[in-house]
């Protein structure tokens, strides 16, 4: 199969679908790897580095999708991208289609196979290739956070950990999953008072347990919500409906109840957010304020660390990618892991809560695919 990866062009975006690592893996496979020019430029990988893993570099974005049988990328297609996929063709990236009914009527139109690496499952109840970039986009919450908390910033002037003789910063965390934890992690570790919310009595034991005390856990009702986020100084959004667009927790009028200058950084904005007042923004851009709150909700967090990025997300990627390039759609019918991660085939649906979020039909991934 001949397997193409373009550069990415969503605003701050340095990381690459296929490292030169990964190419060496397919062409190990027998499979003819086209790069464009420039791709690993945002990680230090340079085109020499592409040749000597077995790669053809080729000029522009467009070769790469008139060429490809099978297009590797990081982020979501943008308009002028998918206008380019096609018929026949696979695509493997992230989607996030929920909350983006201008690129799901793209992908419908083009015809395009569209894998969502944020929906292929394993069989722990785990999403193994959003995993590694929750995780990154979790430790990154604090530090954009902590930035944000900075009076010169628009923050309320706090410092996470306090000193000594002055109380830490209290952080909200919204969703114990993935995210939730690694930002856990970072606010416990700089010395803040640290909250988690989830719905999942199960993963709030569980949480409970790592941390032996450190944090407090919290079932999440609307009740406990409000006293958290009302105290918080920070709170992050680390909820996911695998799918789905996220549950807006936080409203607008909730915001009058934070204090002025606390922060909001909503991980969850992928999927349209869980704070009724965010908006997707970016890594030039990356913070608004609404009635006092400072919100910081850039949809490719991860893009801002490319190199450790890069690397966590390939190494998550490579596995089903092989797979897809060996045997085109049969290694999607054959497993169920990636034919939860199909979202669209062929002008069709193929993901329930995709198809909820947008009102269209959704067809089960089995029956496009003639899985008995
Ligand atoms: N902005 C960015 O750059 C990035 C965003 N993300 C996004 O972060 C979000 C979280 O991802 P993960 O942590 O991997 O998901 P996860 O599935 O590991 O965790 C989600 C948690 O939310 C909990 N939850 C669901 N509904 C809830 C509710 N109503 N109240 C409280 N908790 C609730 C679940 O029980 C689960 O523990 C996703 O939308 C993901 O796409 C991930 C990476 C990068
Ligand atoms: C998961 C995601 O949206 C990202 O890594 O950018
Ligand atoms: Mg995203």
């Amino acid at each position: 199969m001949r397997v193409g990866c373009p550069k990415e062009i969503k605003n701050h975006e340095y990381r690459v679908g296929l490292m030169p690592g990964a190419v060496r893996e397919y062409v190990a496979h027998g499979h003819d790897v086209i790069i464009e020019t420039g791709a690993g430029s945002g990680i230090g990988a340079d085109d020499d580095a592409y040749r000597a893993a077995g790669a053809r570099i080729v000029a522009s974005a467009s070769d790469i999708f008139q060429k490809s049988d099978m297009v590797v990328k990081v982020k979501e297609p943008q308009p002028g991208e998918w206008t380019q996929l096609r018929d026949g063709q696979i695509l493997y990236t992230y989607l996030h289609l929920a909350p983006d009914p201008e690129q799901t009527r793209g992908l419908l139109e083009s015809g395009v196979t569209a894998i969502a690496y944020e929906t292929v499952t394993d069989d722990r109840g785990g999403l193994p290739l959003l995993a590694p970039m929750s995780e990154v986009a979790g430790r990154l919450s604090i530090q954009a956070g902590a930035t944000a908390l900075q009076k010169a910033n628009g923050g309320r002037g706090v410092l996470l950990g306090g000193v000594p003789g002055v109380l830490p910063a209290k952080v909200a965390i919204i969703g114990g999953g993935v995210v939730g934890l690694h930002a856990a992690r970072m606010a416990a570790g700089l010395g803040a008072d640290v909250a988690i919310l989830d719905r999942s009595i199960p993963r709030l034991r569980q949480l409970d347990d790592l941390f032996g005390g450190r944090v407090h856990t919290r079932y999440s009702t609307i009740d406990a919500l409000e006293e958290e986020v009302f105290a918080a100084d920070l709170v992050i959004g680390a909820v996911l409906i695998p799918g789905a667009a996220a549950p807006k927790l936080v409203t607008r009028e909730m915001l009058s109840g934070m204090k002025k200058g606390a922060v909001i950084v909503d991980v969850a904005i992928d999927q349209g957010g869980c704070f009724e007042t965010s908006h997707a923004t970016t890594h030039s851009d990356p913070t608004f304020e609404v009635d006092g709150v400072v919100h910081y909700c850039v949809a490719n967090m991860p893009g801002a660390v490319p190199v450790t990025s890069a690397h966590a997300l390939n190494n998550a990627t490579l596995h089903y990618g092989l797979q897809l390039a060996d045997k085109g759609l049969k290694a999607i019918a054959e497993d169920r892991h990636l034919r939860a991660g199909l979202n669209v085939h062929r002008g069709r649906v193929t993901n329930g809560p995709v198809a909820d979020a947008l009102g269209y039909e959704s067809v089960a991934p089995e029956a496009v695919l003639n899985v008995a």
